[in-house]
């Protein structure tokens, strides 16, 4: 570690790790519902599952971005963290904030306080007081790493990723415009939820892929820097009015069925392009780096995210493709694969390259770090699989033929438990992981013995 302040990083990516834990626990619980419907049924109801679920995911990956920015801007701009301290209250506030939403929901307390109170719009189900706090958070972030970031040297990777983080809080500011109006209400709700993932994170995405393709294969920055510019440009080109292809059905004007369409498609070229980067990168460095394991996860990123979000969301991007498919198990098979492929990879990906090197533990469990990318991977893209041939029959049963919704849920009931199948592999998985990354190696140990009897 060249900075004392990159350690920052150290808690950001642990409480990260207990929300993913969080996270799919909450997922497997909700495909244990799926199943076996009066699972827990009065104590834990599927809606506030799923929404612990969603809502640990978008946390957990934000204390990534966090935790990856303190670790990468000292060393981009060879300065160290403005302030250590503001960062450790940003995360307090952030980690309180949390627990705030869990007691709320699981509670049922502050029910109709406008304040203290739940919101029930999907991912932003926050009362307003935590909205609050994170704005609070993003603010003494920005000022603390745009601080460090002004004081030091500028590179392309920094810039990228302060855009990125700046436009990702700004947006977020849309969560407390609420209009009565259902039709507006998602208008602007796909301005937080679809302008994130598919726009803003996309540029987060690309500077710390980069950062990691300039660390592992040694290949020259200036190199990495053009393709970031191609990346970021096709990203905010086609992401922006990409927005489109959730204003088909919502009570907006027609146009937007082909803004939408021909704007969403043109989305796989950035996804396309980052997974090309990754490769080409790999292809012509020169740098034979020890950490394969983060090389893995950073080349399993690029891969998967191009499928989940690029190929699974153009599957059903097209108008009238959507017109059937729309809200049906292959928008969650798509959610899913382009989730996990473009921001839950990216992270890993980052912890395990900045982990070792945090913790002061070079070599490591490499071994069973890349096994539990197999075994992650390979539970995701099962699911992916399983939920991609749920949908297709449910779309066919319940919007061609004209099936009951539950007549059709019981026909395809084989899936769902398909799905609980590859949700447990994903846990085992992380499991893998966490001991990975956490517990130190049995020979490193057994040296360590062995030179302190000496
Ligand atoms: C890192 C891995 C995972 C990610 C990124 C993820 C992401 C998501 C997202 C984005 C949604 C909302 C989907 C939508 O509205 O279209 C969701 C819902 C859900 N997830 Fe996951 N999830 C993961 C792992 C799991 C696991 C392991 C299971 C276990 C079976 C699971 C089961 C579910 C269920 C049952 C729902 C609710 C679907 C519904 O309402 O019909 N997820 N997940
Ligand atoms: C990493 C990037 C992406 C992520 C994380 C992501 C995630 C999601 C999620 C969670 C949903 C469900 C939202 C809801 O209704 O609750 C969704 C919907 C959708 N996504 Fe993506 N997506 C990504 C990229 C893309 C791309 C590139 C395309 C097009 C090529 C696309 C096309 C769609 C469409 C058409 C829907 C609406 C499905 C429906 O009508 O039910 N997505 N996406
Ligand atoms: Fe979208």
């Amino acid at each position: 570690m060249k900075y004392q302040t990159q350690k920052i990083a150290l808690a950001y990516f642990s409480v990260a790790l207990a929300l993913f834990l969080i996270q799919i626990l909450g997922g497997v619980l909700a495909g244990v519902i799926y199943v076996l419907p009066n699972f827990l049924s009065e104590v834990l109801p599927f809606n506030i599952v799923r929404m612990l679920h969603t809502n640990s995911l978008v946390v957990w990956l934000l204390l990534g971005f966090f935790g990856a920015a303190y670790f990468l801007i000292p060393e981009e701009s060879e300065q160290e963290i403005y302030s250590t301290k503001l960062a450790y209250l940003q995360l307090i506030i952030l980690v309180v904030g949390t627990l705030g939403v869990v007691l709320t929901y699981v509670f049922n307390l502050f029910e109709g306080n406008w304040l203290l109170g739940k919101e029930g719009r999907e991912f932003l189900e926050q009362p307003k007081w935590v909205k609050m706090g994170i704005v609070v958070a993003a603010l003494i972030f920005l000022f603390n790493v745009t601080m460090t970031v002004l004081k030091g040297r500028k590179t392309a990777i920094s810039t990228i990723l302060l855009v990125g983080l700046w436009a990702l809080a700004l947006l977020f500011l849309f969560a407390f415009y609420n209009p009565s109006n259902l039709a507006l209400d998602k208008q602007y709700w796909w301005y937080v939820i679809h302008l994130w993932v598919e726009g803003v994170w996309e540029l987060i995405m690309a500077s710390i892929l980069a950062y990691l393709m300039l660390k592992l294969t040694g290949v020259d920055r200036e190199v990495v820097e053009k393709w970031l510019y191609v990346i970021v440009a096709t990203a905010l080109f086609s992401g922006i009015l990409g927005t489109g292809h959730h204003y088909y059905w919502i009570g907006t004007p027609g146009y937007w069925q082909w803004i939408g369409s021909i704007f969403s498609t043109l989305e796989i070229v950035p996804f396309f392009a980052m997974m090309s980067f990754a490769f080409v990168m790999v292809w012509k460095g020169h740098r034979d780096h020890p950490n394969k394991a983060a090389l893995l996860w950073s080349l399993g990123c690029a891969t998967l995210a191009f499928f989940g979000a690029g190929v699974w969301g153009f599957l059903h991007t097209l108008h009238g493709v959507n017109y059937y498919s729309h809200g049906t198990q292959i928008t969650a098979a798509h959610g899913h694969l382009a989730f996990y492929g473009a921001y839950v990879c990216l992270n890993l990906a980052i912890f395990s390259y900045a982990m070792p090197i945090l913790r002061n533990r070079d070599p490591y469990n490499q071994v069973l770090n890349m096994a539990s990318f197999w075994l992650m991977s390979g539970g995701m893209v099962f699911m992916t699989f399983t939920l991609t041939f749920a949908g297709t029959i449910q779309t066919h049963m319940q919007r061609v033929i004209g099936d009951y919704y539950m007549d059709v849920q019981d026909q395809i009931a084989v899936f769902y438990w398909m799905r609980l199948g590859s949700g447990v592999v994903v846990f085992l998985g992380l499991l893998l992981f966490l001991y990975a990354i956490f517990v130190p190696r049995k020979e490193v140990i057994s040296t360590d013995a062995t030179v302190a009897a000496e």
